[in-house]
């Protein structure tokens, strides 16, 4: 039987059977990176774009998610932290009722100098972005020298006494493959989480894709080798398979959304910088929530239009038919 983090009240649930307590909420669109496989050319304002939701209307889209059982929030981006209000967000959410785990998803940006502010202003559960091992290469996918920031950062993580520490690692045929020992190596020595993420096409990389695509069984097939064990999925968790090592610490986890049934549990819902609620990473362009967000008096109009929204939810994906929905690129929505 599974247990509901809200037994008294309202869920978020869709007619496919599944529930949401997990909310991926983007604070801004903007990045100062150039990842290869999101923003090759770096972010460019577009003219006129809507302006990114206000801290009093962050407060009351997740009061309202909070009241239907949402109890985890992932602060993304773009980069999040890059968001002037960062931590006064962070503040904000991590004091409303029902909000049990404040995580946030970046790419290790001034990490060291901030990590204890993050952990002082509520921040729990931390997932840094690094790609490679070797400087040049990280250089060269991500646009920047910042390897050895990233290394200080996830220490002063560490130091801060933040509770999760994930690292994330596009999986990249020809760029990063031939990684995959350091990596390993790596989590064992430092005692983390690595997660490696099966790079996913969107509407700007279609070429990138076809060239650097590996699926995550060329991982999974040399941690089974090795007797790595396959551990079960965590509650709140993402959809990363996780192995344990057998001798000692470190895990490795997969996340392959093309895997056969990726999206039977899906468990988590998004909303954009600019305050769009997207059901699907790979969905349609978003409903905006602004109008429901604009005074505390509309927190019932919010739920109920999230209750009906949700549960129109589409079961699965489409890239398996080329069709990455209405998504340019993973910074649009937060990943
Ligand atoms: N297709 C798809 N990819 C996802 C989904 N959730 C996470 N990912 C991918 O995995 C990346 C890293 O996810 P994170 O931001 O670290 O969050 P998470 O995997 O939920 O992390 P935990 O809460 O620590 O388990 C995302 O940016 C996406 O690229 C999902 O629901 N669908
Ligand atoms: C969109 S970024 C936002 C947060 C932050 N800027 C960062 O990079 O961690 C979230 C995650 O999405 C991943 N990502 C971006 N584009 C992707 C793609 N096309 N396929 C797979 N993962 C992608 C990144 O590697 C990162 O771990
Ligand atoms: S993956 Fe993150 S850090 Fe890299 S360009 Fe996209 S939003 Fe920026
Ligand atoms: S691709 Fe869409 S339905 Fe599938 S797990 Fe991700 S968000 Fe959920």
């Amino acid at each position: 039987m599974v247990l509901t983090s809200n037994p008294a009240g309202p869920e978020l649930t869709d007619l496919h059977g599944r529930r949401f307590e997990y909310l991926r909420l983007s604070l801004t669109d903007v990045c100062n990176f150039r990842c290869s496989y999101c923003l090759p050319d770096g972010y460019r304002k577009t003219k006129g774009a809507p302006t990114h939701l206000s801290v009093d209307e962050i407060r009351r889209l997740v009061g309202g998610f909070a009241t239907l059982g949402l109890w985890k929030i992932r602060l993304t981006g773009g980069e999040p932290t890059l968001r002037t209000e960062f931590l006064e967000i962070a503040k904000a959410v991590s004091g409303i009722e029902g909000i049990r785990q404040i995580a946030i998803t970046t790419n290790g940006y001034r990490l060291e100098a901030r990590a204890q502010h993050y952990a002082d202003h509520g921040i729990s559960a931390i997932n840094i972005s690094m790609d490679s091992l070797k400087p040049e290469k990280f250089h060269a996918i991500t646009g920047h020298d910042r390897l050895a920031e990233i290394l200080s950062g996830i220490d002063a993580c560490k130091a801060a006494g933040i509770a999760s520490i994930k690292l994330n690692s596009v999986l990249l045929k020809g760029l990063n493959d031939d990684e995959l020992d350091d990596f390993i190596a790596f989590v064992v020595e430092h005692d983390l989480t690595l997660r490696f993420i099966e790079v996913m096409r969107t509407n700007d990389n279609p070429g990138y894709f076809i060239e650097h695509h590996l699926p995550g069984s060329f991982v999974s097939d040399r941690l089974k080798s090795s007797g790595w064990l396959r551990q079960s999925r965590q509650a709140g968790a993402g959809p990363a398979i996780e192995y344990a090592n057998p001798t000692g610490p470190g895990r490795i986890g997969i996340i392959a959304p093309y895997s056969k049934d990726f999206c039977a549990s899906c468990n988590r819902l998004r909303v954009s910088a600019t305050g769009k609620l997207h059901l699907c990473l790979f969905g349609d362009g978003g409903v905006d929530l602004k109008p429901w967000l604009q005074d505390d008096a509309q927190k019932e109009e919010l739920i109920a239009r999230l209750q009906k929204l949700v549960a129109g939810k589409a079961p699965a994906h489409l890239l398996h038919q080329g069709n990455s929905g209405a998504t340019p690129h993973l910074a649009s929505i937060g990943g």
